[in-house]
């Protein structure tokens, strides 16, 4: 009996390429279209898009895979002035992903060009010693002649490794920056096995939709700091999944306002819910929602360590 190799070399006799992984924090002024870029760059919808700004609530990881190489993509929550406590945390928690990374991409809306917020978050990059590419956004918006001089304008401020000019809407562009990431990941293994990178993000997304009904449903009666979390996500003999998901309000009287009169109000948001991630886990889905009161979550040091942020002192 003869033992065939385990890995043969391809026939053409090169080698296989060897594997690479990293991180890249995006940041970016609300509304610059982190979310839009990383659904783009991941294949998937992972993160809630949105015109209201402010809404990525947790650091949401997406996995894109390009050739050998895993781009973990961290998107970070839109850097703005904190007041509260739990907007400072994420804050604090954008930058300290950014210092973590392996590379900061900056996203700049170049309808808006160089505004407030973007000089701000300029002004602080020098303090991050990683390698930085800018990536100028929406560009069906605007002309070309403005573009190129809002990309002299910019690197006159902070160089940059290399600028992209995408639009994250049509997909333009959008290949290069993956192709270009995928070159700068360290050469190393994968972090997360081929398999688990579309199961965590499905219950990351799956509790992204959910929370995304939820508010579409609700937005003037409840407090976005409301939260879903996917509990549990059981594939089924018949290989449909049972997925059991948590929202978490801040009183009572918010449960009451979820729940609707008779259930109604819940079991619309579930029914939207369901299909929606029934088409993106590409199964059937069966979804069981509880609601249930956290009090004062915001100010409970727990939650903060769920969520990956630091308990923000003061
Ligand atoms: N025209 C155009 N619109 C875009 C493009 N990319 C994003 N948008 C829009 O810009 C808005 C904001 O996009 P998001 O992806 O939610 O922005 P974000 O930076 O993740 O926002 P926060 O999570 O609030 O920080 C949405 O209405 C998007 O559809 C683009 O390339 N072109």
């Amino acid at each position: 009996m003869t033992d065939a190799p385990e890995a043969l070399p391809p026939e053409d006799g090169a080698l296989p390429e060897p594997t690479r992984c990293g991180f890249v924090a995006l940041i970016g002024a609300p509304n610059a279209g982190k979310s839009t870029l990383i659904n783009a760059l991941v294949g998937a919808k992972v993160s809630i898009v949105s015109r209201k700004v402010q809404t990525t609530r947790s650091v949401v990881r997406g996995i894109a895979l390009e050739g050998a190489s895993q781009i973990i993509v961290v998107d970070t929550p839109g850097i703005f002035a904190p007041k509260r406590r739990l907007d400072r945390a994420m804050v604090t928690s954008a930058w300290g992903g950014a210092g973590d990374a392996d590379l900061v991409a900056l996203l700049v809306d170049a309808r808006k060009g160089v505004d407030e917020e973007v000089e701000a978050i300029l002004e602080k990059l020098g303090e991050l010693k990683r390698p930085k590419v800018l990536i100028l956004n929406k560009i069906d918006t605007i002309d070309r002649s403005r573009l190129l001089a809002l990309a002299q304008d910019i690197n006159a401020r902070h160089p940059f490794r290399e600028t992209f000019m995408i639009s994250a809407l049509t997909g333009d562009g959008v290949d290069k920056v993956r192709q270009s990431f995928a070159a700068m990941m360290k050469p190393g293994p994968w972090l997360y096995p081929e398999d688990q990178v579309s199961d965590a993000p499905l219950r990351i997304l799956a509790a992204e939709i959910t929370r995304e009904k939820l508010f579409e449903r609700l937005h003037d009666e409840l407090p976005y700091q409301s939260t879903v979390e996917t509990d549990q996500w059981k594939v089924m003999k018949d290989g449909s999944a049972r997925v059991e998901q948590t929202i978490f309000v801040a009183r009572e009287s918010q449960r009451k306002i979820v729940l609707g009169k008779g259930g109604a109000t819940i079991k619309a948001i579930g029914e939207m819910a369901r299909k929606e991630i029934a088409e993106a886990a590409e199964t059937k889905v069966h979804l069981f929602l509880f609601v249930k009161v956290r009090e004062n979550w915001a100010d409970d040091p727990e939650r903060y360590r769920e969520m990956g942020l630091e308990f923000p002192r003061g």
